[in-house]
């Protein structure tokens, strides 16, 4: 079975110039539609949510629209955990908080429904690319406003180039690759 690591470097493709010039486009489809591939990365991602032992610490799943979904819920259903979408605006349909910031080609909103979580609850947040930061930044932001607590963070690619991991200094951030 070939390492996580060529995994990831094998079926994460770049695409240049999308969705604007200047940018290098990470696409996970080939990974997505690969089922051993697919299989690993849930299962290292699931990690984060255990303790040494094995046991599943945190209550929650966070996936961040659209992506993150992607990821968010098998991992979910890997710790036997409940999962919870934090959307772009406008697609929630209950009360929400929403938080605003810049992504490395646009601007977005996310929100998340002010009842996802109970009182006390651990949560693990999961989305593909950490780049600016600017999008977990503003999640854990989300969570903590409703209560919960962030145990931590997990994406499969870290952006090294862009400045997500100083913009988030204190957080834990796992990646299953730094490029
Ligand atoms: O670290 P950042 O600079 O915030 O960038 C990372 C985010 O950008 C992408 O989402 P995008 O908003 O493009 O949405 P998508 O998943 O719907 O394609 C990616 O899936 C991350 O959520
Ligand atoms: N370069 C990139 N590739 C894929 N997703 C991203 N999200 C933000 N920057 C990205």
């Amino acid at each position: 079975m070939p390492s996580l690591d060529e995994v990831l470097k094998t079926l994460i493709r770049d695409i240049p110039d999308y969705p604007q010039p200047g940018v290098m486009f990470k696409d996970i489809t080939p990974l997505l539609a690969d089922h051993a591939g697919f299989t690993q990365v849930v299962d290292a991602l699931a990690a984060s949510g255990r303790d040494s032992l094995g046991q599943t610490v945190v209550d929650k799943v966070v996936g961040i629209e659209a992506r993150g979904f992607i990821l968010a819920a098998p991992v979910a259903l890997a710790l036997g955990a409940g999962f919870v979408p934090v959307r772009k605006k406008g697609k929630l349909p209950a009360a929400t908080f929403e938080a605003s910031y810049d992504l490395e080609y646009g601007q977005a909103t996310i929100e998340v429904h002010q009842d996802a979580f109970d009182p006390g609850d651990r949560v693990l947040v999961i989305d593909d690319v950490l780049a600016t930061g600017g999008t977990v930044e503003a999640c854990l932001g989300l969570i903590r406003r409703c209560g919960a607590t962030v145990a931590a963070s997990a994406v499969l690619l870290e952006l090294s180039f862009l400045p997500g991991r100083e913009r988030l200094a204190g957080e834990r951030i796992d990646a299953l690759l730094t490029v």
